[in-house]
């Protein structure tokens, strides 16, 4: 679509303008004319069956198609530059080309056209200038006709500013009235040179327009070209680092000539070669499945050259090939150095490296394109005396171009590939045992270590499971502790109930008394704790806290089942107090049981009818802390029968 409206746009002015010109070449004009219209058409047709996205999804049905263009407004738009308005020759004559005005509706296919070649082209910036100077060309080209019309209009040759008069020889000629029109014009728009000074009212008109529109123009170039030249620089920032910082930052911190001098010639070598140190930056914003594949097609074919990688799956490759960062390398510089700590491998692009003796001039291998090298000191190989360290030092020869690959990405990408590791690791042992810095029972030991870390392993995960157990059971414990205190808290309420009881007869007072054997020794310790409370006072409260905060601490020291018995205890210990609530005789027949019980256990402790109680208390807590459960199970169930027994014991001390 250039061609048809660029002549529309250059020829129909042209021809209005320059009478001459457009009968002189009359033929020509009217079958480039059809031409074009036969092109429009064309357009119209290629328009019609161009297929669009909806949604992502192309749609190239051609009925869906042509009712979406008859549609729109480009059709109504096309249709009307399209016009046969040709007819009106017939009207106002062959010599009024303006009949065909309507051919320049179709300027937004040029744009278009533009546009999309501007995406395709491989030199946009040059594409972009080139458009802005024909833009630039077809506005001069229109001032120039408009001159010459304008000029025609005041009287050829009437003042200094008008085009000079056509019947002199020197201005006859069609050639020389249009160059001289243009360049008038073109004086104008670029504002270089002077232009005659205008004589009549037109004339200043006509200047006023153009000298706008020069300023127009003249933004328009100057930012183009300035844009231009921005984006040519930024290109060259993305595609090379910056040597201008990169030069003051030596400059200001006083870097040797020498070493200057080699960093120069680095980024000479950089931009003389082309080499491209960002790639991966630059190539960032693609997605991945087209970086792959730029990676594949850029780097694939120095990779399949090396020879661990031969044998190798694509998809191992194009994983590889991602993670390749280039790296280029001075003569004379060390890409490592024997006895480093090894972090990444190389693989040599183009370029000439030797393995040296640490005196940096016996070479012991030379290293070319496609080799690789770096790789030991990453693996991890079995009996590699070095361990991580770099076996050799490796120095550039010339200028070289390598790809490193850092131990992480080859750790994962051959983790997935273990046959390249096995090469890899062969190679690398073959290199280690001509050094004789591979352990003979290297294996060995490896699988010791290997089984000693699994033993480790293990523990950690058992230990793991018992924490969370314990954690388990010290919440279960406190719970307990909890409904235990609020037993004896329920217990006490029921014992003070008992105490405040009224007396009323003999034979109640017996029962009383009969109940208070049963339980008394507890009701009387209860009483006399009281009492010796109200004695002490706030001492003995403190004293009593502190033993419920010691009973607390040591409580929870023991385990669940521990509790569990403390629990049973006190179960026991209201069981018992029932009993002795309901029938004093089964009490005092439990009592005697038990005295004997504890006669023939040898329990004939002295005092244990007042003031012991404590004692019992502590001996139980303490003893549940060292004992397991079942222990503190029997030792609880124990000490709360001695427990009865010495409330039954200070009960009957009592009644005497
Ligand atoms: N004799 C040798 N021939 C070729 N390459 C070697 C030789 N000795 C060491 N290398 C390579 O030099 C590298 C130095 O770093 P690495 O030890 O990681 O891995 C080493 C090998 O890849």
């Amino acid at each position: 679509m250039i061609f048809p409206v660029v002549y529309n746009w250059v020829i129909i002015i042209l021809r209005t303008c320059f009478t001459a010109i457009a009968f002189r070449y009359l033929p020509v004009w009217l079958t480039l004319d059809y031409l074009a219209d036969l092109m429009y058409m064309v357009d119209m047709i290629i328009t019609v069956h161009t297929g669009y996205l909806y949604q992502g999804i192309l749609i190239k049905d051609l009925s869906h198609l042509k009712k979406r263009y008859l549609h729109s407004k480009h059709f109504v738009r096309d249709l009307v530059s399209l016009l046969p308005t040709d007819f009106l020759y017939l009207v106002f004559g062959i010599q009024t080309p303006m009949v065909r005005i309507n051919r320049l509706l179709r300027i937004p296919r040029l744009d278009e056209a533009l546009d999309r070649m501007e995406t395709r082209t491989s030199s946009p910036n040059t594409f972009r200038i080139t458009k802005l100077m024909i833009y630039i060309f077809v506005l001069i080209h229109w001032n120039a006709c408009l001159y010459f019309a304008l000029s025609g209009y005041i009287g050829f040759g009437s003042d200094h500013w008008v085009y000079p008069n056509i019947s002199k020889p020197e201005f006859a000629s069609m050639r020389r009235q249009y160059f001289y029109c243009f360049w008038f014009s073109t004086q104008i728009f670029t504002t270089v040179g002077d232009t005659p000074l205008p004589k009549r009212e037109e004339e200043y008109l006509f200047m006023i327009a153009d000298l706008l529109i020069a300023v127009l123009v003249f933004a328009s170039i100057v930012g183009n070209v300035g844009n231009v030249i921005t984006s040519l620089r930024d290109r060259d920032n993305v595609f090379f680092p910056n040597h201008e910082l990169v030069k003051a930052y030596l400059r200001s911190h006083h870097i040797s000539k020498e070493l200057r001098q080699r960093i120069d010639n680095w980024y000479q070598h950089l931009h003389i070669n082309k080499k491209i140190m960002r790639e991966n930056e630059i190539l960032q914003q693609l997605p991945l499945h087209l970086r792959t594949e730029i990676a594949v097609s850029v780097h694939l074919p120095t990779l399949s050259k090396v020879t661990i990688f031969q044998s190798c799956e694509k998809s191992l490759l194009e994983e590889l090939v991602l993670k390749l960062t280039p790296q280029v390398f001075s003569p004379g510089e060390y890409v490592c150095r024997k006895g480093d700590v090894g972090h990444e491998m190389y693989i040599i692009k183009e370029g000439k490296l030797a393995v040296v003796a640490d005196d940096g001039v016996t070479e012991y291998a030379v290293l070319t394109e496609s080799n690789f090298f770096g790789e030991i000191s990453i693996l991890n190989i079995k009996g590699n005396k070095s361990g991580n360290r770099r076996t050799a030092n490796i120095r550039s020869i010339g200028y070289s171009d390598l790809f490193s690959l850092s131990k992480e990405d080859l750790t994962d990408v051959l983790s997935e590939f273990p046959a390249a590791k096995r090469l890899l690791e062969e190679k690398g042992r073959q290199i280690l045992t001509k050094m004789g810095m591979l352990e003979e029972n290297g294996e060995e030991k490896q699988g010791e270590e290997e089984k000693v870390e699994n033993k480790i392993n293990r523990l950690e995960r058992n230990l793991e499971i018992l924490q969370t157990k314990l954690a388990r059971l010290m919440m279960e414990l406190e719970s307990s502790n909890h409904k235990m205190q609020a037993r004896v808290d329920q217990l006490d309420l029921e014992v003070a109930a008992l105490e405040n009881q009224p007396v009323e007869d003999g034979e109640e007072r017996e029962k009383t008394d009969l109940r208070g054997e049963g339980v008394g020794g507890e009701v009387g310790w209860e009483r006399e704790e009281a009492e010796g409370e109200e004695e002490e006072g706030s001492d003995a409260k403190v004293k009593k806290q502190e033993k419920g905060e010691d009973d607390n601490s040591l409580t929870k020291e023991v385990d669940g089942e521990s509790t569990k018995s403390t629990e049973g205890d006190v179960e026991k210990m209201l069981e018992v107090d029932r009993s002795g609530l309901k029938d004093p005789d089964d009490q005092e027949k439990k009592e005697k049981d038990d005295s004997e019980k504890n006669k023939e256990k040898g329990d004939d402790r002295p005092g244990k009818g007042d003031g012991a109680e404590i004692e019992p208390e502590e001996e139980k807590e303490e003893k549940s802390g060292v004992l397991d459960s079942e222990e503190g199970a029997e030792k609880a169930e124990e000490d709360s029968e001695n427990k009865d027994k010495k409330q039954g014991d200070e009960g009957q001390t009592k009644n005497e």
